[in-house]
């Protein structure tokens, strides 16, 4: 099996989905936030604050490259380097989970675990707006999460992905 990897913006829901996909499909599925907060002994927040973005990112490639479970799920920002999208076209199907601003900003009202969540409104508005372009480039299937529950997701993908075995 081709591996499946989950891409879209902070709360789309690809952890969510991933693990209900894992679960359905019986396969192994990986989170490469949780791996790299396991790998690297550290939570997110924490790498943001001591170390930088741009440590983080290193270390998000670092792990794509690695891993190879059959269902993925990956970090909001994988789609800012070039090199991620290059490794995740060659091993595998990338699914977009498309969700509204207004959805993300419902879903996401208390959280304070995401640090580029955690700024104001311009600044996340203005980071989904860069990122949606991305997501969409890079999709071979783009599903909209709005109203949906995570098992009619799960069941949209499971659809396309037989549609496009056929
Ligand atoms: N289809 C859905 N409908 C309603 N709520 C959802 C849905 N999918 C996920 N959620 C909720 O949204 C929140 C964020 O979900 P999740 O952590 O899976 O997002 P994510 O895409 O993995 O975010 P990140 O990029 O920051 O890792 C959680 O509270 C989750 O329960
Ligand atoms: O959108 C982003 O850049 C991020 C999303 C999260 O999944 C984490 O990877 C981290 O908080 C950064
Ligand atoms: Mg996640």
């Amino acid at each position: 099996m081709k591996t499946i990897y989950l891409i879209g913006f902070m709360g789309s829901g690809k952890s969510t989905i991933g693990g209900k996909l894992g679960e359905v499909l019986i396969e192994n599925y990986l989170d490469t936030d949780r791996e790299i907060e396991k790998v690297y002994k550290q939570n997110i927040p924490e790498i943001f604050s001591e170390k930088g973005e741009e440590t983080f990112r290193q270390y998000e490639t670092a792990i794509l490259k690695k891993v190879n479970q059959p269902i993925i799920s990956t970090g909001g920002g994988i789609v800012e380097r070039k090199e991620n999208i290059h490794i995740m076209k060659q091993n595998g199907t990338i699914i977009y989970l498309a969700t509204s601003f207004k959805e993300i900003f419902k879903r996401l009202e208390k959280d304070v675990n995401r640090p580029l969540w955690n700024k104001d409104i311009a600044d996340r508005k203005a980071l989904y707006n860069k990122r949606v372009h991305l997501y969409e480039k890079h999709a071979d299937e783009i599903i909209v999460t709005d109203g949906k529950s995570p098992e009619m997701i799960v069941n949209e993908i499971l659809m396309r992905l037989r549609n496009k075995n056929k």
